[in-house]
């Protein structure tokens, strides 16, 4: 039971307490209308048992009076109960949703190329509010209804004993049926919470390339696809219900069915003359009302269990390691591959044995037919992935012991897909320096080409962006994120592909945004058109994840070999016209 709350509380079992005490609160104030009840009972069974003595009216208003301030004091408790379990269960969410979100900040691309998109959403919205969902409902609910139960046994077991066992001897039965089917509930949950988050990913799927799906004509595919997904999620629905809530009514009824035992057994005791009527009545009285809040606890354990495992997942990912690494790099030394092999699958390596040395300070272009791994190094040298064998240093360090933070901190980087939150424009570039002023943020797009268009907006700097920057042309987009890497201004810079989705004429201005940003910086380019790349330092050729050939481009021109050809053939297509 503590790993459950463990996990459902993120942890942090403590902020579980106050809930918990309310309800104790409120589990207490339920029994005294049981107990005033059995009062007025007594007192009413007296007057005929004893009619000499006549019915104490003084003792009923006295019951009354105190049933009307148990009303108001239920209503307190109830209140207070309501305030604490509904305050934990937000904070607790809220407080989680963002721990982990910032802890998922923190691991390798790694963990998210595993994982499918609608996963990890599921996981911060569907599972956390499932959690929150257990401790606002089920745990208090859980905690009151349990206490009426408990004290009416011990209270009754001091009037009849016999009674008292009779009435809750099913009990373990029911909670034994209950704990036996535990691991069919545990693996229908899993597999519900999985349909949920495949459902959830084709969704997503099916929502983002909506724009391909129209082009490709694909809709029938695709959505037959997001169809099967979201079959598999009813049948899984089906299957948890179906199954589960039988078992749960089953035990229930065996619970439940305390009631006859009692009833039989206080009959035979009565009978046989050792039970009294008034004894046996206030069984009947009691018992009635001590099964309705174990009813309670047993329907509510199947959302229990369910969120049991939601809480789990949580906690899996939670306790995800992150990647290691404490050492300060210095950024304005060399990097060094040292035989670096990587895979984003193992068993798949896409960089093989690769050595090479960047200078500080210098420009480095790499290049290479699509998919021969340069985009890879540059994600290796930002650490976005960890190596499997080889090392890369910088300035003599290995980026595997460098502390993330601050090794992304010496780095600017442009990406052939710009990805802009949803957010102002202005603040979309003040990302590259969180405490940069309007000032310095204009300068940055001046010098990145995107001033112009930005001031030509209505509301300017303040324009909304949609998400994923939706709303902006390609090339509008990426001289937004030059003018982010303008404005971080990082001793390493790591250009892929970032003049891409230019036209000619912002092509030239933003080179030379460009080459005002590499001034006495390490850069590493990736360009597809080797004209951009001519006047490099250095020329990296890659063919299939291995070293090709290295040096300036007259020196590779004259060798004759892969970049010798790659050149040929642009040339070519340069000089080819549409007739
Ligand atoms: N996130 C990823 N998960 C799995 N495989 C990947 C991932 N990114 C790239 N790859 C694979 O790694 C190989 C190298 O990809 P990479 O993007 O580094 O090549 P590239 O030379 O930059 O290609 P391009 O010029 O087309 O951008 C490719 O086979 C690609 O399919």
């Amino acid at each position: 039971m503590l790993p459950y709350f463990t996990n459902i509380s993120g942890g942090n079992v403590r902020s579980l307490w106050p809930a918990a005490f309310a309800a104790l609160l409120d589990g207490i104030a339920k029994v005294i209308p049981a107990a005033l009840l059995v009062d007025i009972f007594q007192t009413i069974y007296l007057s005929f048992a004893q009619p000499e003595s006549g019915l104490d009216t003084a003792r009923l208003w006295t019951v009354c009076v105190i049933l009307f301030v148990w009303l108001i004091v239920s209503y307190v408790t109830y209140a207070h109960l309501y305030e604490k379990s509904y305050t934990a269960a937000y904070r607790l969410a809220a407080t989680g949703r963002m721990k982990l979100a910032e802890h998922l900040r923190h691991l390798s691309l790694g963990f998210f190329g595993k994982r499918d998109p609608g996963d990890v959403t599921n996981l911060l919205l569907s599972d956390y509010a499932q959690v929150e969902h257990t401790i606002s409902h089920n745990v208090p609910q859980l905690i009151s209804a349990v206490m009426l139960p408990v004290l009416a046994l011990l209270g009754l077991a001091f009037l009849d004993w016999k009674m008292a066992l009779a009435m809750f001897v099913a009990l373990p039965f029911g909670a034994l049926l209950l704990w036996l089917t535990d691991s069919l509930q545990a693996r229908l949950s899993e597999s519900h919470v999985r349909a949920k988050n495949e459902a959830a990913s084709r969704l997503q799927e099916y929502l983002t390339g909506i724009r391909e799906i129209k082009a490709h004509n694909a809709g029938g595919k695709r959505f037959e696809r997001l169809r099967l997904a979201f079959d598999r999620l009813m049948r899984a629905s089906i299957r948890l219900e179906g199954l589960v809530g039988p078992l749960i009514m089953g035990a229930l009824l065996l619970t439940r069915s305390g009631m006859t035992i009692m009833i039989l057994v206080g009959s035979y005791l009565l009978v046989g003359g050792t039970l009294s009527l008034s004894v046996f009545l206030l069984f009947l009285l009691i018992g009635t009302r001590v099964f309705e809040p174990l009813t309670v606890v047993l329907m509510s354990y199947g959302e229990m269990r369910y969120s049991a495992y939601s809480a789990q997942r949580i906690m899996d990912v939670q306790t995800e390691q992150r990647q290691p690494g404490t050492a300060l790099i210095q950024p304005h030394g060399p990097i060094v591959f040292e035989r670096v092999t990587f895979g984003y699958d193992e068993n798949n390596p896409v960089l093989q044995e690769l050595s090479f040395t960047i200078q500080p300070n210098t420009i480095t272009a790499l290049v290479g037919p699509s998919g021969s791994g340069k985009s890879t190094v540059t994600r290796l040298i930002a650490r976005f992935w960890d190596v499997q064998q080889g090392t890369i240093t910088i300035g003599g360090m290995p980026v595997h012991k460098a502390d993330p933070e601050f090794l992304l901190k010496q780095m600017s980087m442009v990406f052939q897909d710009v990805y802009l939150f949803q957010d102002t424009i202005g603040n979309n570039i003040r990302i590259g320096k969180m405490d940069a002023t309007q000032a310095e943020i204009e300068e940055a797009a001046r010098r990145a080409c995107c001033h112009e268009f930005i001031s030509q907006l209505p509301q300017g700097y303040a324009t909304p962006v949609g998400e994923g920057g939706s709303t902006l042309s390609g090339g509008e987009k990426q001289r937004i994120s030059i003018a982010r890497a303008l404005l971080k201004d990082a001793p390493i810079v790591l250009l892929d592909e970032a003049t891409a989705s230019l036209d000619p004429e912002n092509e030239t201005a933003v080179q030379q945004a460009i080459n005002e940003l590499v001034k006495s910086k390490t850069v590493i380019l990736i360009a597809h058109r080797l004209k951009t790349i001519q006047h490099a330092d250095k020329i990296i050729v890659l063919d299939q994840g291995r070293l090709a050939e290295e040096g300036t481009h007259s020196e590779l021109v004259e060798k004759s070999g892969l970049y010798a050809r790659l050149w040929r053939l642009q040339q070519e297509v340069d000089g080819w016209r549409v007739k």
